[in-house]
This record gives C-alpha cells, structure tokens and sequence, in this order.
C-alpha cells in the first residue's frame, strides 16, 4: 500500500481537548487557542459542542466561542450536535458543520448521551434532515471502536454496523474513535479491514486517544489501510468524561512531526502549532502531552 501524499488533520482540542477540564476555562480563552490554531494553520477545527450543560458543563459557551473566533475562509468550524436541539442551536451561532456522536458500545452509549444505539441512530434522523435542508454537512463519530471502558472488547463488525448506518443516514465522513486508546497497530488494520467492507476507506477517519501510548503507531497502521484523515488535539490535550483514566488524543504536534517525516502535506506550521499548545498548557497548568512540541520549545530555549 502506498502512503497518501495529503493528510487532513481534524483538529478536536477546543472540544475533546477542553470538555474535560475540571477548571474553568473563559470563553476568551477557548477563543484564544482557536485563532492559534488558525494562525498554525489547521484546516478544520472541532471549536465547541451544543450539549447538555448538566452533562458537559465545559462546553458551555460554545455560541459565545462561534461568535467570537476569527474565521478564517477555507477552514472549516465546526461543533458536536447530539439532538435536534443541539443541531439549532449551532444553526443560531452559524455553525457551517456538526458531527453526530454514537457508539458502538450499548453501554457506553447510555453513559454519554443517555440512550441506546438504536435510539442515539434515530435521534439524529431529524437533525440529518435540517442539516441537508440548511446545506450542512455532518461528521458521524462512532466510540470505543477498539475497546469499551465498560463492555470489554468490541466486535469490529459491530462498528461496521454502526458505521455503514451513520454514512446510509448521509454523514460524509465516520471519525472511528478508539476512546480508551487501547487498540494496537494490529487491532487497528484488523478493525480498518472488517470496517471497510461496509464503509469506503476514502470516508473513514481516525480518532486514536493516546491513553496506551499507541496513538503514532495506530496512525501509521491507518495509513497502510489506506485512510487519510486523522483527528488529533494539540498538546494531547482532553480525555472523555465517559471514560475513566482515558487521556487525550494523540497530539496534533507528533502527528505533523510524524507526516513531515513521512513527507506527507499537511500545510501545518509545526512552530505555531507548539506555541499554541504550550500556551494553552500554560493556561491550564497542565504538562504538555506533545513529545515533540516538548522537544522542539527545548531546542529553542
Ligand atoms: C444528549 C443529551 C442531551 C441527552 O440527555 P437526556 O437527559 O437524555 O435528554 P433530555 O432530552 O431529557 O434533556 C435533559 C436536559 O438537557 C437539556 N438538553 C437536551 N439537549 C440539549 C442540547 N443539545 N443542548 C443543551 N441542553 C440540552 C434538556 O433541555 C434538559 O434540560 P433540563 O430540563 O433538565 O433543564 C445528554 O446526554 C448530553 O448532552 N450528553 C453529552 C455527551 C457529550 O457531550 N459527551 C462528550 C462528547 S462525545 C466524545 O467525546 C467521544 C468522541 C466524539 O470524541 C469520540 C471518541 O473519542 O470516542
């Protein structure tokens, strides 16, 4: 398999990155690290979600973010939507994409969002036909494809289900989401294999939390499969409230640092991207999860 000459990185820490801080984090400031980005070149950034504020208080404020970011043309904003209501409100603070969020995990499902997979797959049919009739398009996730915090192990032909039903409801892309960032490079094909039988590679991303430290691997794994979209959140910032002791995604830095390597386009300023995320580690008090921002801001001290 020969390795694809772009990659389109999905920038999610403004949303995965920061709904799980437990400080809280100004608008001004999530306003902040999204301009950065811009500024670092990232060309579609996950900037909010429009979700119960009882559930994720963090993401509160989202419209305020919208209203307050510097567009950029060409770079897509975009927001998580898991109802109608979700979907309007974004409607209201101009949101241009959304992405709808299942599971493919029963139990994981009702502990984010409080319904079965069935019912999760038919709450979002109304939101699919206001995004068509409004000309928006919508980003399917699919959780805990390579392992459940609660269930175990997943079966890959259970994400495939997941999957091909989300891309029949008309979502252009499905983001395969390894939640507790347990998978190998091994589960990774095997999974990209099983699920490609249902879904064309062309319409898959991968979404690798780097909880095992298997996040590159995973990515590169991905890459031999054929897939070309990956999300990633910059200083690996995040973890998912759903799923205890699961920590970021793998960092937007060591990607880029990776696809550089491989001399694969992403039209990403590497330097920009590790002053924006050591910003935000600043901000946050947090260690920066990116090795490779860490060692590139060390060789320039
Ligand atoms: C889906 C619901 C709302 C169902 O929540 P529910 O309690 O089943 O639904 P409900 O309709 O009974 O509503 C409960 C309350 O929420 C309100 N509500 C209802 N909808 C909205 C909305 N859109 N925006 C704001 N408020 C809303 C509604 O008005 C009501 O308010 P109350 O009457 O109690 O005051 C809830 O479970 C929820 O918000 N869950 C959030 C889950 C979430 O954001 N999880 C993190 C993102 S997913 C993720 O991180 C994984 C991913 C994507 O990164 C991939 C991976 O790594 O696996």
């Amino acid at each position: 398999m020969t390795l694809p000459h772009y990659v389109r990185l999905v920038e999610v820490g403004p949303r995965d990155g920061l709904q799980n801080e437990k400080q809280p984090i100004s608008v001004g400031d999530k306003v902040r690290l999204v301009d950065d980005l811009t500024d670092a070149g990232l060309g579609y950034i996950e900037v909010g979600s429009f979700v119960s504020a009882k559930w994720v208080p963090q993401m509160a404020g989202s419209e305020e973010v919208f209203a307050q970011i510097q567009q950029r043309a060409g770079v897509t904003y975009a927001a998580l939507t898991p109802n109608l209501r979700g979907f309007e409100s974004a409607l209201a603070a101009g949101v241009k994409e959304v992405a709808v969020f299942a599971a493919a995990s029963e139990s994981f499902s009702r502990k984010n969002i409080n319904c079965s997979i069935k019912d999760s797959l038919e709450r979002f049919e109304p939101v699919m036909q206001a995004a068509e009739q409004q000309g928006i398009r919508v980003r399917g996730y699919v959780s805990c494809v390579l392992g459940c915090p609660y269930e175990g192990e997943i079966a890959p032909e259970q994400v495939a289900w997941v999957s091909k039903a989300l891309l029949d409801m008309g979502c252009y892309e499905i983001s395969l989401g390894d939640t507790i960032g347990k998978g190998t490079a091994g589960a990774t094909r095997h999974l990209l294999d099983t699920v490609a039988r249902q879904v064309p590679r062309h319409k898959l991303a991968g979404h690798f939390h780097d909880t095992y430290g298997q996040g590159l691997s995973n990515i590169y794994a991905s890459l031999l499969e054929g897939i070309s979209v990956f999300d990633s959140s910059v200083a690996g910032l995040g973890g998912c409230p759903y799923a205890k002791g699961a920590t970021g995604n793998i960092a937007t830095e060591d990607v880029v640092y990776l696809l550089n390597g491989l001399g694969i386009e992403t039209g990403i300023d590497l330097h920009k991207l590790a002053a924006a995320g050591q910003r935000i580690c600043n901000l946050l008090g947090k260690t920066n999860g990116s090795r490779a921002a860490s060692a590139l801001l060390a060789a320039a001290d």
